[in-house]
């Protein structure tokens, strides 16, 4: 079983348990013992053990009622520690369970987020994020909680019903059969159960991502939800998500409450069985009244022990499931690893700027899809910019991506200075770059803690010489709080094209040897966006600039400029080169911009 194993790491809880748990339930078998003495000994004999003893006194016409209370109190006093120390033991092992239970929860979550954190965007999609957030929560949850029941009843069962067992041999082996069959009712009443729930258990947590899911779309999607009087729509998605998982959780929840009084009656008739059939023993003299006590007692210890084994029973399939969904991300190897042998940070020459070259790239982001990218080549020399334009869905950013090595290529290869990305260790990689993502995405914190994400050491003056050239500089000062400006999540407090500089300069105050601007340009206007281009000339002289655009003004001054055709190259050059040799290029520039306009454009560009 999947959960067991969680166990394995915590021998030392475990032991201590197992240990507690066999004092708690010598306690509680013991307790019965005492019962039968009070009502043997200390009603029916005066407190008196020796019934010849007892007889004598008698004939001597002693008063017995001092002996009778003695032994009472006695007896009452020795219950009494029996129980407290029955209790303290109890404590001891919720502590141990609960302590237990926590850590191997805490332990999950950090492995499971260790593990998410190094997978590559194929297995994020793969998993959908909606059922990584129900599996690094719900389902450790549950597994957890179920860590914490097997602790204090997985092993405490067996311990009080073999007890049980024992005791009821002791003390009336006859009326043992009554026990057979209330125990064989208890588990048929359990199998039932069982058959009836495990597969809606099962189903549960399915129910429960799909719930997430479409909420998170439709908290993420509101805008587009309200602009679209789409409101009703997805309520109805939501409630239909909703109410299967209702249904479900209410079969199984019904099915449970059967169980309780299913088990009272069982018990019931058990105690009515036993004294049924021993009122025959205790009249012929060979049963006394405290053992017959004490029989019915250990009958409903060892029902209760079956009853507890199969509440579990029910359980531990259901956290078996969550312990498979876990076990699942855990056993994923991410796609993307770093190889055994890096390359050396120095073996690249270190050179200002990074040489960034594709050789016969092709990529596809499913095995069994269309290549997105095929046979690409091309080179980004040291300190020059390159521009890629294309179509949409030509596989500009996809070759952002590459660089990143957010996937690795099919075929051929993508290098940074003549050294394949799989060569290096990812973070070595990407600390040489400096990315700006298509989609800018901002963390809740501030202005400043958003920029010096890029990088910690960053000083004031840097972050100031940062968001001046990405021209976000202006528009920070103008707010009351200036860099200490609050960000909301995901940047969702500022415009698209201010979110969009703010992500540029997050990338250049890392002040990298290559920046890959993924059509981070197309939030601007023509103004900001030739203003920005100005001051990433000066500042990022020296370093490799690649930008993904769709403006053919972006790329104007491009030192080379590859154009994408569905994923292939299909010219490569100057702007001038391509416009005299790239008819493609030449359809995309004339699309945008008249034969007067491109000529002046030329003269005027900055980067
Ligand atoms: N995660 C993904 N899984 C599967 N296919 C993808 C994925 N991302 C992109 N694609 C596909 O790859 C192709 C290229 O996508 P890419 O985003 O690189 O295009 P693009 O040129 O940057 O487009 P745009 O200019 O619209 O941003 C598209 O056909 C797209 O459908």
């Amino acid at each position: 079983m999947g959960v067991i194993r969680f166990l394995g790491g915590h021998k030392g809880a475990v032991a201590l348990v197992v240990l507690l748990l066999a004092l708690k339930a010598a306690c509680d078998l013991a307790l019965p013992v005492f019962t039968s003495q009070i009502v043997d000994v200390g009603i029916a004999q005066s407190g008196v053990e020796d019934v010849e003893v007892l007889e004598g006194y008698k004939a001597a016409g002693v008063d017995l009622f001092p002996m009778q209370m003695a032994y009472l109190g006695r007896i009452g006093v020795v219950m009494l520690v029996v129980a407290a120390c029955a209790m303290i033991i109890d404590v001891a092992i919720s502590f141990v369970a609960s302590r237990t239970g926590a850590s191997i929860g805490r332990d999950l979550r950090r492995r499971l987020f260790a593990r998410v954190v190094a997978f590559s965007d194929a297995e994020i999609n793969r998993f959908s994020a909606a059922s990584l957030i129900t599996r690094g929560t719900n389902d450790v949850v549950l597994i957890q909680n179920v860590c914490m029941m097997m602790l204090r009843m997985v092993l405490y069962a067996p311990i009080l019903a073999l007890g049980g067992v024992v005791m009821v041999m002791v003390t009336n082996p006859q009326l043992g059969w009554i026990v057979v069959v209330a125990v064989a009712a208890t588990f048929a009443v359990i199998a039932v159960l069982f058959r009836l729930t495990l597969p809606r258990f099962k189903i549960m947590q399915k129910l429960i991502d799909r719930v997430n899911l479409v909420a998170r779309e439709m908290l993420t999607g509101l805008p587009v939800v309200r602009a679209f009087n789409r409101d009703g729509y997805e309520e109805a998605r939501f409630d239909d998500a909703s109410a299967r998982l209702m249904r479900t959780q209410l079969f199984t929840n019904r099915a449970m409450a059967f169980m309780m009084p299913a088990m009272m009656l069982i018990m019931n008739l058990t105690s009515v069985a036993i004294v049924w059939f021993g009122a025959g023993s205790v009249a012929a003299g060979s049963l006394q009244t405290g053992d017959l006590i004490a029989f019915i007692t250990y009958a409903m210890v060892i029902i209760m022990g079956c009853l507890m084994m199969g509440m579990i029973s029910i359980m531990l399939p259901r956290a078996d499931v969550a312990a498979q969904r876990v076990n699942e991300i855990l056993g994923t190897e991410p796609s993307v690893r770093d190889p055994q042998n890096p390359a050396g940070k120095g073996e690249s020459g270190e050179a200002r700027g990074a040489r960034i070259a594709f050789e016969q790239v092709s990529f596809r982001y499913e095995d069994d899809s269309e290549p997105v990218l095929a046979d690409v080549s091309f080179t980004a020399e040291p300190g020059t910019t390159l521009a890629i334009v294309g179509s949409t869905g030509s596989g500009k950013s996809t070759i952002v991506k590459l660089i990143e090595r957010f996937y690795d290529v099919n075929e051929g290869a993508v290098t940074v200075d003549g050294i394949d990305v799989r060569q290096w260790a990812q973070a070595d990689l990407r600390a040489q770059l400096g990315y700006v993502p298509q989609k800018a995405f901002l963390f809740a914190g501030t202005v400043k803690s958003n920029i010096a994400y890029g990088d910690e050491t960053a000083d004031t003056d840097d972050i100031r010489a940062a968001l001046a050239a990405a021209e976000a500089l202006a528009f920070v000062e103008e707010r009351e709080e200036g860099l200490a400006a609050p960000i909301a999540q995901g940047g969702t407090n500022v415009s698209g094209g201010q979110r969009q500089r703010l992500a540029m300069a997050r990338a250049l105050v890392r002040r990298p040897r290559a920046y890959l601007f993924d059509d981070s340009f197309s939030a601007l206007d023509y103004a900001t966006d030739a203003q920005v281009r100005a001051g990433l000339a000066a500042f990022a002289a020296g370093s490799t600039v690649i930008i993904v655009a769709q403006r053919i003004s972006t790329v104007l001054t491009a030192d080379r400029i590859v154009v994408l055709d569905e994923g292939r190259v299909v010219g490569t050059g100057t702007h001038a080169e391509l416009m005299e040799a790239c008819p493609a290029y030449r359809e995309i520039a004339l699309s945008q911009l008249s034969e007067e306009e491109l000529s002046c454009q030329e003269k005027g560009g900055a980067l």
